[in-house]
């Protein structure tokens, strides 16, 4: 069920441009996690050095035993295998069909034959609502179906792990609505471990288990949804709440002037911890956690209004 993925100590910079320093931590297995954080703080790059695309300076990215920052590209290869990957704009040939797109992955990394294939990609599509719509090319369809036909082809492979970059942007709240379903429902199915980078603070309070957030170069906090959805930690309140009030400005860090303006501002309450979203099929997620056990075990007292019902956008402010 999924694999863990365990991140120690890692730094990568570009030149002199320092990305992010000494980050650590663990994507549980078969868990949906997100990774948030002010533009340009690294997030696409996190993803890239996570299927060793890009190498880290120091520290290493442990899948199954095996450091991918570290190992053979033989080693690099196989662990490959494991990882399906959602680019931001689903990364399709334009000059292919969907089908042919979905297809490519089965062609490229297996000897299965096209009677084989054809039954993967058939139920794949189906699997992101897209029947009917093979032979379609990626410029005839809306970027919501070209971000679902890139998942039907990170998902060819039986992947134990999910990575997506952006599978919001430029989709309506509709489509967001969607395509959030179906990764729940997806990560219920197929049990693979979730890493999806967002901008959307209403996709990351409402969908994952464990929650991210990369700052001024570094990790600000992970763990689980509850413990950052009632944190109090300025960077992470301001972050997940979408607040103007806090250290984060528009060029990333507010200046000492900036700062000092806000003194003696009232911070508003928190809003309250919405449920997380469940599987369409009732049937509950493996790592579905009670509403607010987080917070009882570690002794928290969760926001006014917490846990009732699931909180509209309106109401965060987003
Ligand atoms: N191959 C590369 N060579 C040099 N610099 C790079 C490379 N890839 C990324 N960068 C730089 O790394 C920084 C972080 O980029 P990245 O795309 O990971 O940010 P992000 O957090 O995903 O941003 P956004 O939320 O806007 O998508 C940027 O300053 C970018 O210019």
């Amino acid at each position: 069920m999924g694999i863990e993925i365990k991140i120690e100590h890692l730094t990568k910079s570009f030149g002199r441009q320092m990305i992010w320093d000494d980050v650590s931590l663990t994507l549980p297995a078969g868990e949906i996690s997100v990774m948030l954080g002010p533009s340009g703080t690294g997030k696409s790059v996190l993803l890239k050095t996570l299927i060793g695309l890009l190498k880290p300076d120091r520290g290493s990215v442990i899948i199954e035993g095996t450091d991918i920052a570290g190992c053979s590209r033989a080693e690099l290869f196989e662990i490959r295998q494991l990882f399906g990957v959602l680019f931001q704009d689903g990364a399709m040939f334009g000059s292919m069909s969907l089908y042919d797109n979905v297809a490519f992955p089965l062609r490229e990394h297996t000897n299965k034959g096209e009677t084989e294939i054809r039954g993967i990609v058939m139920e794949k599509m189906d699997l992101v609502g897209l029947k009917g719509a093979e032979m379609k090319l990626p410029g005839e369809i809306s970027g919501g179906m070209r971000k679902r036909a890139g998942l039907a082809r990170a998902l060819v492979l039986d992947p134990e792990i999910l990575l997506i970059d952006e599978p919001d942007s430029g989709l309506d709240p509709v489509r967001t609505s969607f395509i959030n379903q179906l990764f729940v429902d997806l990560n219920a199915q197929i049990d693979a471990t979730f890493l999806i980078v967002t901008h959307d603070i209403h996709t990351a309070r409402t969908i994952p288990d464990n929650i991210g957030l990369l700052y001024h170069r570094h990790l600000a906090m992970f763990g689980p949804r509850e413990m950052l959805l009632s944190s109090q930690e300025p960077v992470v309140r301001q972050f997940l709440n979408a607040q103007r009030v806090g250290p984060i400005g528009m060029s990333e860090e507010k200046d000492a002037d900036e700062l000092a303006a806000e003194e003696g501002h009232e911070l508003p309450p928190l809003p309250p911890i919405p449920l997380q979203l469940e599987p369409s099929n009732g049937i509950p997620r493996r790592s579905q956690r009670a509403p607010g056990e987080w917070c009882r075990a570690n002794g928290v007292v969760p926001p006014a209004g917490s846990f009732t019902d699931s909180i509209s956008p309106s109401a965060i402010g987003v």
